[in-house]
C-alpha cells in the first residue's frame, strides 16, 4: 500500500527514476545506483548528459509586447498621446501623426533600454558561479553546482546554499528554509531522526536546493537536480537580481512628472491667453501642443536606467558584482566604510612566522605541539579547503615533520566543538589508545584563562603562576603590535569522553603561541589614501586583537585613532557609540562578535552616514542586511553572506570596494550631465512660442511643433546616451561624498541649464529666425502664410530657429562634460561616442533640411548661406558661457573657502 508521502513523490516527474528519498538509505543508494562514497567522475559526466544542468531557467522569457506596451503607456508617453490627439482634434492630421510616430519610436528605445538594463544584471550570474563540495572517485571535489547529478554525496556545512534537493546520510544541519517555506527561524535536519513528517519539505532527513545551511555539517545524496527539485516545481527563482527602481530613479521620475505637470499647466494657461492676444482656437491649441511636447522629458528615464546599468557592467568587470541597480548609487554616495580585516585589507596568505613555548620564550615546536595544531582543525589539506589560518597551521605542522593526514585525523576524532566567533577558540577530542585527547586552540584571551599549567623548556609542564600569565600576555601583546595574529595551543587528557564543551575547555595545559604574518594587499593603502581623499572614513571591525588589528590598520593608512574592545562595545550606551561613530576619528573594534556589526551599521545608519559593511560569515548576514550595502566575499565568504549583501567582491579585496565607489560616482554624475543637456533644450523651444503667442501672432510661428520633435526625439537622443557614457572627471574622488538630501536635480543644475545656457540659446535662436525674415523684408503682422510672398523666407526662418537649436545644443553637450572642471583638463575629443553623437545630429538635422521629402514633413527649407556665418559661434558662445558662470563661481568657492 502506498503512505501519503509516497503518494507525495509518486507521479511527480524525477528525472528518468522516480524514487523517493525517504526511504532508508540503503533503498535510497540502490534507486539512486550510488553508494556512500558518491560516482564517479565518468559517471556524473554521463548523468549529466541524461539529467541535464542543475539550474532553472534563468527568468521567465520576458513577454516582449507586454513590455513594449508598457512603455507605450507609460504616463509620459500618455502626455505625448494626449497631445497627438490635440494635434487630430484640430486639423493638424500631419502633425498628429508624427507625434504617434515618435511615440513608437520613443517607446521602441525605451523598451531597448530596458532590455539591455535587465541583460546586464542577468548577466551577473555568470561571473560568480557557485560551487559545491561533493565526493566523487571517492574524494571529496569542488565542483560547479551546475555539474551536480543525482546520486552525488553532497558535503554541507556551515554558510553552504544547499545546491540541489538531497537526503542526509549523516551529520545535523541548521538549514534556513525561509525562500522555500517562508518561515524565518532555522530548522534542525538530522540524519537519523524518524521521519514522520507528512510534507516533503518537512521532513527531517531532507534538505532542498534554495535553502540555506546555517551550521553544522553533513553529508547527503541529490535526488533531485534543476528543474526537478522542489524549488523548480513552484517555479521559484532562486537568487534572482531583480531590476528594483533606485533612488535616483524615483528623484528623476519626480523632476519629470513635475515639469510635465508644469508643461501641461503652462499649456492649458496659454491657450485662453492666446486666443485673448488675438490667436485662432486652432492656432492657440498647436502653441499649446508645442509647450506640452518642448517640455515632456520623454527620453530621460531609460536613459538613466541604461546608464545604472552601464554602471553595473563595468563594475562587474572591476570585480564588484551588485545585485541591484540602485546600489550603484549609494556606492558613490558612501561616507563610511567598516571593514573585516583579514582578507579583506590583508591577503589572507598567511604563514607562521614565529612559535613561544608555553611559558612565552621563544623556542621551535614540540613534536606534540605540532600534533596538537594538525588534530585541532577542520581543513583539508588534500583539497586545500577550509579556513586559511588553519591551511597555514597545517603546512606549519607538516614542515616540522609531524604532520598527520587529514583521514587519519579524522578516523580518531571523537568530538568536535566547532571555532565559535564568539568563543573566539575550538576544540577537537581525539580517541587515542585508551584515552580522550583534547586539544584547544584560539584566541590568547580566550584560551590562557582555561590553562592551569604549561609546557616550558624541555618539554617540562608546571603550574602556571600569575607573574607567568602576565607575562604570556606581554609576550601576546607585543607579538600582536607587530601584526602578528597570535593563537594559544592548549591541551587535556581524559579516561573518557568528556561530557561537553566547557568540560573539554579546562583545566588546560598551554603548549605554546603561534605568530602568523598575514601581510596586507599591496593595493589597499592607495585605496584607503582614495578614501581619505574622498571624506570617506573607515572603520575596522574585526575578531581579531586589537593589537594585531591596529598594527595592520596603520600599515594601510586607517587612523585606528581609537582601540574599541567587543565588550566595551557591549557595555557602551547607544548616545556614547553614536557620539563615538561622529567624532571624525577611525575606530579599530576588534574582538567584535559578529552582531556588533549590526549594531555599528545600526548607529552610523541613524547618524545619518550611508554605511557600506563588509562580511563573509553567516553571522554577518543580519549586518549586510541592515548597512546601506552589504559587501559580501565573493572568494572566501559563505553563500548566506553572498545572499545577504547587495554587493559582492569577487577578489575580496578592500580596493574593490572603493574602485566601486568611484564607479557610482561617476554614474551619478553622468546621469546629472544629461539630465542637465536635455533640461537645456527646453528654453529656446518655448521662448520662440512665447514670442508668437504673446504678440498675438504678429510674429510668426517660429519653430514648429513637428521641428521640435525632431530635435527632442531625433538629433538629441545620441549625445544624451554618450553623456551617460562620460568619463569620470579629474578630482572625483577628491570631493566629499554627497549627502543624502542631495538631489540630481539642483538649483545650480537648473540655472545652468534653463538660466544660462537655455536662455542664451534662445536669444541667439531667435536672432538668426528675425535676422532672415527681416533680411527678406518682413515686417510684424505681415503675412507669412503658404501663398505669401514671404512664405519661402519664413520657412528659412523656421529652419534658422531649428539649426540654431541644434548648434547651441552642441555647445550644451560639450559644457555638460564638466560640472567641476574646465574641458581643456578632460579634453575636447576624449568622449568619441559625443563626437560621434554631435555628427549624427548634424547629419540628421542636414537631412531634415535639404532631403526633399523630409523638408515636406518638417516644414523647412534650405537656409542662406550666410546664416551658417552667423550660427557657427553659436556652439561656442553656448558653451563658453556656462564654462565661464562655472569658472566664477570655483573663483568664488576657493575664495569662500580661504581662512
Ligand atoms: N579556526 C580557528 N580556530 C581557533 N581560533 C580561531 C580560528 N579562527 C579564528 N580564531 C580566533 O578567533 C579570533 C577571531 O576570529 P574571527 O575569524 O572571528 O575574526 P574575524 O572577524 O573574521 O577577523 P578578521 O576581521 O581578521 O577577518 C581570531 O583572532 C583568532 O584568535
Amino acid at each position: 500500500m502506498t503512505t501519503p508521502r509516497h503518494a507525495a513523490c509518486a507521479g511527480r516527474e524525477r528525472g528518468p527514476v522516480p524514487i523517493d528519498p525517504r526511504e532508508p538509505t540503503a533503498r535510497v543508494f540502490r534507486d539512486l545506483r550510488t553508494t556512500a562514497g558518491g560516482l564517479t567522475s565518468r559517471e556524473a559526466r554521463r548523468r549529466l548528459e541524461v539529467h541535464g544542468p542543475n539550474d532553472l531557467p534563468h527568468h521567465a522569457v520576458r513577454e516582449w509586447p507586454v513590455a513594449w506596451l508598457r512603455q507605450l503607456t507609460h504616463p509620459l508617453a500618455l502626455l505625448l498621446w494626449i497631445a497627438g490627439v490635440l494635434a487630430w482634434i484640430v486639423g493638424t492630421r500631419e502633425l498628429a501623426l508624427a507625434i504617434v510616430a515618435v511615440i513608437l519610436l520613443n517607446s521602441a528605445l525605451a523598451f531597448w533600454q530596458e532590455e539591455q538594463a535587465e541583460q546586464a544584471v542577468e548577466a551577473l550570474g555568470d561571473y560568480l558561479p557557485q560551487h559545491s563540495q561533493v565526493r566523487r572517485d571517492g574524494r571529496p571535489t569542488r565542483v560547479l553546482a551546475t555539474e551536480l547529478v543525482p546520486g552525488d554525496v553532497l558535503l554541507l556545512g556551515e554558510g553552504d546554499r544547499v545546491p540541489a534537493d538531497a537526503r542526509l546520510l549523516s551529520g545535523a544541519l541548521e538549514i534556513d528554509a525561509s525562500a522555500l517555506t517562508g518561515e524565518s527561524s532555522p530548522v534542525e535536519r538530522t540524519a537519523d531522526l524518524p521521519d514522520t513528517a507528512r510534507r516533503p519539505v518537512d521532513s527531517p532527513v531532507l534538505v532542498f536546493s534554495g535553502t540555506v545551511c546555517t551550521g553544522g555539517s553533513a553529508e547527503a545524496v541529490v535526488h533531485a537536480t534543476g528543474r526537478h527539485t522542489e524549488l523548480g516545481r513552484i517555479a521559484m527563482l532562486s537568487a534572482r537580481v531583480r531590476l528594483a527602481e533606485s533612488p535616483l530613479e524615483r528623484q528623476v521620475r519626480r523632476v519629470a512628472w513635475l515639469i510635465a505637470a508644469v508643461a501641461t499647466s503652462v499649456a492649458a494657461a496659454f491657450l485662453p491667453l492666446g486666443v485673448l492676444a488675438g490667436l485662432t482656437w486652432t492656432q492657440a491649441f498647436v502653441f499649446a501642443i508645442g509647450l506640452l511636447v518642448a517640455n515632456v522629458p520623454e527620453g530621460l528615464l531609460p536613459t538613466i536606467t541604461l546608464s545604472l546599468a552601464g554602471g553595473v557592467r563595468s563594475m562587474a568587470r572591476r570585480g564588484a558584482l551588485v545585485k541591484r541597480l540602485s546600489a550603484v548609487e549609494t556606492l558613490g554616495s558612501t561616507t563610511v566604510i567598516c571593514t573585516d580585516k583579514t582578507g579583506t585589507l590583508t591577503r589572507n596568505v598567511m604563514r607562521v612566522l614565529e612559535t613561544r613555548d608555553g611559558v612565552g620564550a621563544p623556542a621551535s615546536p614540540r613534536p606534540e605541539f605540532a600534533l596538537a595544531v594538525a588534530r585541532c582543525t577542520t581543513a583539508d589539506e588534500r583539497t586545500n579547503s577550509g579556513d586559511p589560518m588553519e591551511l597555514a597551521l597545517l603546512a606549519f605542522s607538516h614542515s616540522t615533520g609531524e604532520g598527520l593526514s587529514s583521514e587519519r585525523r579524522d578516523a580518531e576524532r571523537a568530538r568536535l566543538f566547532r571555532f565559535d566567533p564568539h568563543l573566539k577558540r575550538m576544540t577537537t577530542v581525539d580517541h587515542l589508545a585508551s584515552r580522550y585527547v583534547a586539544h584547544v586552540k584560539g584566541a590568547p584571551e580566550e584560551v590562557l584563562p582555561r590553562c592551569t599549567s604549561a609546557r616550558g623548556a624541555g618539554g617540562v609542564v608546571r603550574q602556571l603562576t600569575g607573574q607567568e600569565r602576565s607575562r604570556l600576555l606581554d609576550v601576546v601583546n607585543e607579538m600582536a603590535g607587530r601584526g602578528l595574529r597570535v593563537i594559544a595551543v592548549a591541551r587535556r587528557d581524559f579516561p573518557e569522553l568528556p561530557a561537553d564543551r566547557e568540560r573539554a575547555e579546562s583545566d588546560l595545559c598551554l603548549f605554546g603561541l603561534i605568530g602568523l604574518i598575514d601581510p596586507p594587499r599591496a593595493e589597499v593603502a592607495a585605496a584607503v589614501s582614495a578614501c581619505h581623499a574622498a571624506g570617506i572614513r573607515v572603520h575596522v571591525v574585526t575578531g581579531d586583537n586589537g593589537r594585531t588589528a591596529t598594527a595592520i590598520a596603520r600599515q594601510v593608512g586607517i587612523g585606528g585613532d581609537q582601540v574599541v574592545d567587543g565588550s566595551e562595545l557591549d557595555a557602551m550606551a547607544e548616545t556614547d557609540l553614536d557620539e563615538l561613530l561622529m567624532s571624525g576619528q577611525e575606530i579599530v573594534f576588534c574582538r567584535a562578535a559578529p552582531e556588533s556589526k549590526l549594531r555599528i551599521a545600526d548607529a552610523l545608519h541613524h547618524c545619518g552616514q550611508v554605511v557600506a559593511m563588509t562580511g563573509d560569515g553567516v553571522n554577518d548576514a543580519p549586518a549586510l542586511r541592515r548597512a546601506d550595502l552589504g559587501v559580501a566575499m565573493g572568494a572566501s565568504g559563505t553563500d548566506v553572506a553572498r545572499e545577504a549583501a547587495t554587493v559582492v567582491l569577487t577578489d575580496d579585496n578592500f580596493a574593490t570596494i572603493v574602485s566601486g565607489i568611484e564607479e557610482g560616482r561617476r554614474v551619478y554624475d553622468s546621469v546629472r550631465k544629461f539630465v542637465l543637456y536635455i533640461f537645456a533644450h527646453a528654453v529656446p523651444e518655448v521662448l520662440p512660442f512665447l514670442h508668437f503667442a504673446l504678440s498675438g501672432g504678429a510674429i510668426p510661428l517660429p519653430l514648429t511643433v513637428l521641428q521640435i520633435l525632431a530635435i527632442d526625439l531625433g538629433t538629441e537622443t545620441l549625445p544624451a546616451l554618450a553623456l551617460g557614457r562620460e568619463r569620470a572627471e579629474p578630482g572625483l574622488m577628491d570631493r566629499p561624498p554627497r549627502t543624502r538630501s542631495d538631489s540630481v536635480v539642483t538649483r545650480r543644475l537648473l540655472l545652468r541649464a534653463w538660466g544660462i545656457m537655455g536662455v542664451l540659446s534662445g536669444i541667439l535662436v531667435l536672432i538668426g529666425f528675425f535676422a532672415v525674415l527681416l533680411a527678406a523684408g518682413w515686417r510684424p503682422g505681415a503675412d507669412v502664410s503658404e501663398n505669401a510672398v514671404l512664405h519661402h523666407a519664413y520657412l528659412q526662418a523656421t529652419t534658422v530657429t531649428f539649426l540654431g537649436i541644434v548648434f547651441c545644443q552642441i555647445g550644451t553637450a560639450f559644457a555638460s562634460r564638466t560640472q567641476y572642471v574646465g574641458l581643456r583638463d578632460i579634453g575636447l575629443t576624449s568622449n568619441k561616442l559625443l563626437l560621434a553623437g554631435c555628427a549624427f545630429e548634424l547629419l540628421f538635422a542636414a537631412a531634415i533640411v535639404y532631403l526633399p521629402p523630409l523638408r515636406g514633413v518638417f516644414n523647412t527649407a534650405p537656409p542662406p548661406g550666410w546664416t551658417y556665418a552667423l550660427m557657427l559661434p553659436f556652439p561656442v558662445l553656448v558653451w563658453g558661457a556656462d564654462e565661464l558662470y562655472r569658472r566664477l563661481s570655483r573663483a568664488r568657492t576657493s575664495r569662500s573657502r580661504r581662512p
